[in-house]
């Protein structure tokens, strides 16, 4: 049997997110997002960091299409600021914003890279969370009117299109725990956010198929659960983790309704949904963007809120930055659970990735990171397992391009394959990314 290799045409890619990377958030006629909002509001944000500048990506893209190129990357997947488009979230469009990503995907066709463009990556313009934002009901039209006018300008060179990129985030966050933007914890919110959230990408699924042509697709966070021990409690302590994290936006959207542990978790807190919205959900799609970091090894906790459930850290393994255990099995078993769980739907990694700390050595024209370097042979060589196994898995975007902002985090954690000196915005492939580009050449040879 020949040894497991990739498949012909297997995407190699990388991935960022716009308030992450662009900076220059108010230019040009945009509007604030909600992450603008949060960052500049005292005490929210590590070391009071903000994506002002971040990467200056909307000012030097040219120069990181180029670094993709050099690279060899043979997709690019990076989101649209909603504010930048419609600056008041709905009715007048920005057209300089739209001209942004317009040149951007361009530049990314005439250099061999296909953009894979994902509409909502957490940065809600402030003026719809001034209308209640993902608490109210109307934001599914709101979000399918924007994603009309990106489907409308750009469907056709953007032949991968993504709705959301993990609302469990953006509910667990934003909602629930209060540490990302909005900054709200209210365990009534949380669950009409997230239902919102999924009627938002029904809505803009039933769009694409009225104007587009092409493919569109979710993007959610899968984070394994293994139970602790086999005692009852972190039994089923572990399946309302699962069903929490891992199944709540997958299985709406393939098979109409939530998990029942929902109920469990939220009690008075879940309401009764018109099962009209599931009709709406359920819009089939084209493919599935998995982002993996990593396990959890679960436990029962009686004072973990509201789960009732927390992971218990791994004497023998290695931790990145963010205290996430390096578990490459993971990815392969995530990959098994999806088509085991929801059938044999085309799969990208759309994000997996490290944040270690890198040595002060970028000035010297090299970056040595041999702990990313390791995670990723790790992980490539789990996807290749997956598909060796029949898992129907179509390309991989390293997470991330480059070093950015890390949200609440700010740009304490470093994930990218390529170091940013944000003093200076010097870019310096680190040795991942010289890694990454022999694995792109060889479609996965080399590992
Ligand atoms: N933390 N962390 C890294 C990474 C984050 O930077 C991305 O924006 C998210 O989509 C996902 O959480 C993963």
């Amino acid at each position: 049997m020949c040894a497991a290799q990739f498949p012909n045409g297997f995407l190699w890619g990388s991935a960022t997110a716009a308030y992450q990377v662009e900076g220059s958030p108010l230019a040009d006629g945009a509007g604030p997002s909600i992450w603008h909002r949060f960052v500049h509001t005292p005490g929210l944000v590590r070391d009071g960091d903000t994506g002002d500048v971040a990467c200056d990506h909307y000012r030097r893209w040219k120069e990181d299409v180029a670094i993709m190129r050099r690279l060899g990357l043979q997709a690019y997947r990076f989101s649209v600021s909603w504010s930048r488009i419609l600056p008041a979230g709905t009715g007048h469009v920005n057209y300089a914003g739209l001209d942004f990503y317009d040149r951007l995907v361009d530049a990314l066709l005439e250099n061999g890279i296909e953009p894979l463009v994902t509409l909502y990556h957490w940065d809600l313009p402030a003026a719809l969370d001034d209308r209640g934002g993902w608490l109210n009901p109307e934001i599914s039209k709101w979000f399918a009117d924007y994603a009309e006018v990106m489907f409308r300008k750009l469907d056709g060179r953007v032949k991968k299109w993504a709705t959301l990129n993990e609302p469990w985030v953006v509910t667990d966050g934003g909602y629930l725990h209060g540490a990302l933007a909005p900054g709200h914890r209210n365990r009534f919110e949380a669950p009409i956010a997230s239902h919102n959230l999924l009627r938002a990408h029904g809505a803009a699924v039933q769009a694409y198929r009225a104007t587009g042509r092409h493919e569109i697709g979710l993007v959610v966070n899968i984070e394994p659960k293994y139970r602790a021990s086999d005692d009852p409690a972190d039994v089923a302590a572990t399946a309302r983790a699962e069903a929490y994290m891992n199944r709540q936006y997958l299985d709406p959207v393939f098979f109409g309704h939530y998990p029942k542990e929902m109920v469990e978790i939220f009690g008075e807190a879940w309401p009764d949904w018109p099962s009209e919205d599931f009709a709406l959900i359920q819009q089939p799609i084209d493919f599935l963007g998995v982002n993996y970091y990593t396990r959890s090894v679960t436990r029962f906790d009686a004072n973990a809120w509201p789960l009732k459930a927390c992971a218990v850290r791994q004497k023998q393994a290695t931790y990145t930055e963010t205290g996430w255990e390096v578990f490459a099995p993971g990815l392969t078993e995530t990959l098994l659970w999806v088509k085991r769980c929801y059938g044999n739907i085309p799969l990208y990694v759309t994000e997996n990735g490290s944040a270690f700390f890198d040595p002060p050595t970028a000035a010297k024209g090299r970056v040595e990171d041999p702990l990313r370097v390791d995670y990723l042979r790790e992980h490539l060589g789990a996807v290749r397992d997956a598909i060796a196994q029949g898992v129907d898995v179509r390309g991989y975007m390293a997470w991330s391009l480059l070093d950015n902002l890390e949200w609440s985090l700010g740009y304490s954690k470093r994930f990218g394959i390529v170091h940013v000196n944000f003093a200076t915005q010097q870019r310096t492939p680190k040795d991942s990314a010289h890694f990454y580009a022999k694995v792109i050449a060889s479609n996965g040879a080399v590992l």
